[in-house]
């Protein structure tokens, strides 16, 4: 994030701070007001300069060699990044640090223009509101669909209040939505391991939907799918963009002609390019080292 973003945000929330404060008559005390680095309000990403995820000049190196090198990216609220890049290029890290996984050696890494994500914890992360779904479905096989729709929303809790959870109407409202959207709404009785693997996979991303994530990174979410399954998950990544942000790792060009606007490659740990598919295919650069192989 540049300085300049980062004094224009701080003077916002400061400018913000000081107007609820003279609403409710109050005068702002030592040291407590929001400022980066702090979360201003629980579960609130402030996004108003148009970033919902910030990284920049971020490395990281493993024994020596550096997987992450000096890598900045951003991404909007409600986009449908893409990134592509050959094998070894750093975007599973790239993955790994946004969630915690991996700590950068140096960089930023802000979530919306006030949380610093290197100050959390993976776990924390999570709750903040950055769901991951890694390559290989984890679904619980042995539970039905509605099931491991339920437990989603249990994660969070204790032993004894998911013994005694139930869902309230709300929340059977959000899951009878997301059945639909991850087209198993005539599937809600079977259990998980009867599925095929693209409705596991879509069945996984319901589950990480039950949380309501602002932010969802997606492991190369068509791996072993059929032409079909593929063109259902096209159609589920569409209606999810705008209502979350989503990064998306793949590496089949149909799909992702598909789904794009704005396609990231990625190559030796940074940035090689750039734009829309036709800009990011038609580099040289981009040709040489992944496309033309
Ligand atoms: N924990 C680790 N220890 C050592 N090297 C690592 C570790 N994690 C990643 N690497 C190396 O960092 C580089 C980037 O790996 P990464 O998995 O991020 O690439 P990728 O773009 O996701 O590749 P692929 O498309 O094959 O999944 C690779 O050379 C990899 O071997």
């Amino acid at each position: 994030m540049t300085p300049d973003l980062l004094e224009q945000g701080e003077k916002r929330i400061q400018a913000r701070m000081a107007a609820l404060a003279a609403q409710s008559g109050q005068t702002e005390s030592g040291g407590r007001a929001a400022g980066f680095s702090r979360v201003a309000k629980a579960g609130e990403v402030d996004v108003t300069h148009g970033r919902i995820l910030y990284l920049e000049d971020v490395s990281v190196s493993f024994d020596g060699f550096k997987a992450i090198n000096k890598l900045s990216l951003d991404i909007a609220p409600g986009e449908l990044r893409c990134i592509i890049g050959p094998n070894g290029a750093g975007k599973t890290t790239m993955m790994d640090i946004i969630t915690g996984k991996t700590r950068p050696d140096s960089g930023t890494v802000f979530f919306g223009s006030t949380i610093d994500l290197l100050r959390f914890k993976e776990a924390e992360i999570a709750q903040l509101g950055i769901g991951r779904k890694f390559q290989k479905p984890t679904v619980f096989e042995q539970l039905t669909v509605f099931e491991n729709l339920e437990l989603a929303l249990k994660t969070n809790k204790g032993v004894k209040a998911s013994m005694f959870f139930k869902l309230d109407s709300a929340q059977s409202d959000r899951l009878a939505e997301i059945l639909h959207t991850i087209h198993l709404a005539d599937s809600v009785g079977r259990l998980a391991g009867n599925l095929s693997h693209g409705q596991k996979q879509w069945l996984e991303i319901g589950m990480l939907l039950m949380q309501d994530p602002k932010l969802l990174l997606l492991d190369e979410p068509v791996a072993g799918m059929t032409d079909e399954e593929t063109e259902r998950t096209a159609e589920l990544f569409l209606t999810l963009k705008g209502k979350h942000s989503l990064m998306v790792v793949e590496h089949d060009m149909s799909f992702i002609r598909t789904i794009s606007d704005i396609v990231t490659v990625l190559c030796d740990g940074s940035v090689l390019a750039q734009g829309t598919l036709d800009q990011v295919q038609s580099d040289e650069r981009v040709i040489e080292v992944y496309l033309g192989r």
